[in-house]
């Protein structure tokens, strides 16, 4: 389904939205709740991601598909490792199968796991005897995906002698790791992050009788931040329900759309964002997005609508994800008359001050390149194709685009 999007009625009036729980939290509480059967959750997630994910974890059959869900896939692999006696094929998308799962699979054999892969090895589908661990010292490269160490995190605690991981070359996605770690501790499971040492201790204990309420999602919350940037000075977006102190790395833009002339105030359990001044645009913006790979194309968007020239660095994970994204944003951005250069590991948009109509943009797949480029609608007439992708994390944004005043044909 293609839309158009249209310039909306939001300038200077008050905008509420309630946004899903978060899906990083979500999958990984999923996993600790088949594990640790009395944790209570609330704000579950309802993304596609997390639906799979819970889908997968009740399954009984032994081939299990989570389509695009990358998150799913390496904890599932982790979390079907230590299934004693079960044998279970894990799959995905076409584009999953080229989603690169070696380093996990590699730790976690070393561990003992039994996997062996299906069509390309390295890739998905992987085939997985469930049995016990009984190995705990084990070394993975760090710098491809946070994912593969979070699915070892998370399984950890049900082997008998924890975990011991060393992880080597420079870490990526770090506070995705620590969110880990944080919820690992909410349920009583003890941990240490020293250097590149992560080590979690065994529990025996089987009922940890807690419920954990899910904060709602930030990196869905970035594409609010957007629209505050390019709105009218005076423009107020609420959201919920958001804490100042988050576990998710995303949270970092309340720092960085300060920038952008957005300022953040929280109260309860609500997060005003106000466009308080235009954009200071004497030189360009530059970030390193190594801790918050999610919120590039965003921010790339929110420069582009602006016109201001940006250098995003830290973003050599963005090849392996649901679409090649440093690819996708040059070819799209150019589209609407931009110019962007990039490298394996960055983006370079120069400064420009017209953006063509009515451009049709490409999603990829790729729940973010569609809701990223939304807010350019306060610009320009968009047209967003496969727009039914963004479910992958956030099912209810074209209703809650339309909520705050945006103008949606099919
Ligand atoms: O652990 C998580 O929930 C995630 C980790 C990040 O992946 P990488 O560590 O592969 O960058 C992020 O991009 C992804 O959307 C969610
Ligand atoms: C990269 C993402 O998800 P995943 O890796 O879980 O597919 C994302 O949601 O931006």
């Amino acid at each position: 389904m293609n839309i158009t999007l249209q310039k909306s009625q939001i300038a200077n009036s008050q905008s509420k939205i309630t946004i899903t729980g978060s899906k990083s939290e979500s999958n990984r509480l999923l996993l600790l709740k088949a594990l640790y059967p009395s944790i209570n959750l609330e704000n579950v997630s309802n993304s596609d991601d997390s639906c799979l994910m819970t889908d997968a974890l009740k399954s009984t059959s032994n081939v299990v598909d989570i389509h695009h869900a990358g998150t799913a896939m390496r904890f599932l692999t982790a979390y079907f490792s230590i299934q004693e006696g079960r044998e279970v094929t894990l799959t995905g998308s076409k584009r999953m199968k080229e989603r690169p799962i070696q380093i996990l699979v590699e730790a976690l054999q070393e561990l003992g796991a039994e996997i062996e892969y299906v069509e390309n090895s390295g890739y998905p589908p992987i085939k997985i005897k469930g049995k016990k661990l009984t190995k705990n010292r084990v070394s993975l490269q760090a710098n491809v995906s946070s994912q593969y160490i979070s699915a070892l995190l998370l399984i950890a605690s049900k082997l008998e002698n924890g975990i011991e991981l060393t992880l080597e070359g420079e870490i990526t996605s770090v506070p995705y790791i620590k969110m880990t770690l944080s919820l690992l501790d909410e349920i009583g499971v003890e941990s240490s992050f020293i250097g590149n040492i992560i080590t979690v201790k065994p529990n025996t204990q089987n009922s940890t009788p807690n419920t954990l309420t899910v904060e709602s999602d930030w990196s869905s919350a970035s594409y609010y931040f957007s629209i505050a940037a390019l709105c009218e000075v005076g423009t107020e977006i609420i959201l919920s329900s958001y804490k100042e102190n988050s576990l998710q790395g995303d949270s970092v833009l309340v720092e960085i759309y300060k920038s952008f002339g957005v300022e953040t105030t929280f109260e309860n359990n609500t997060m005003t964002l106000v466009k308080s001044s235009i954009a200071n645009c004497q030189s360009s913006i530059e970030f390193d997005l190594a801790n918050a790979p999610d919120i590039a194309q965003t921010i790339a968007v929110t420069c582009f609508a602006l016109g201001l020239a940006c250098n995003l660095t830290g973003l050599h994970t963005l090849k392996i994800k649901e679409t090649d994204r440093l690819v996708a944003l040059k070819t799209e951005i150019e589209k609407l008359g931009g110019n962007v250069n990039i490298t394996d590991k960055s983006l370079h948009l120069s400064a420009s001050n017209t953006i063509k109509e009515y451009v049709p943009i490409a999603t990829y797949n790729d729940h973010r390149m569609a809701m990223a480029f939304a807010p350019l609608a306060l610009k320009t007439p968009i047209v967003i194709e496969e727009a039914e992708v963004v479910s992958k994390s956030y099912p209810t944004f074209w209703n809650d685009l339309e909520s705050i005043g945006f103008k949606i044909t099919k």
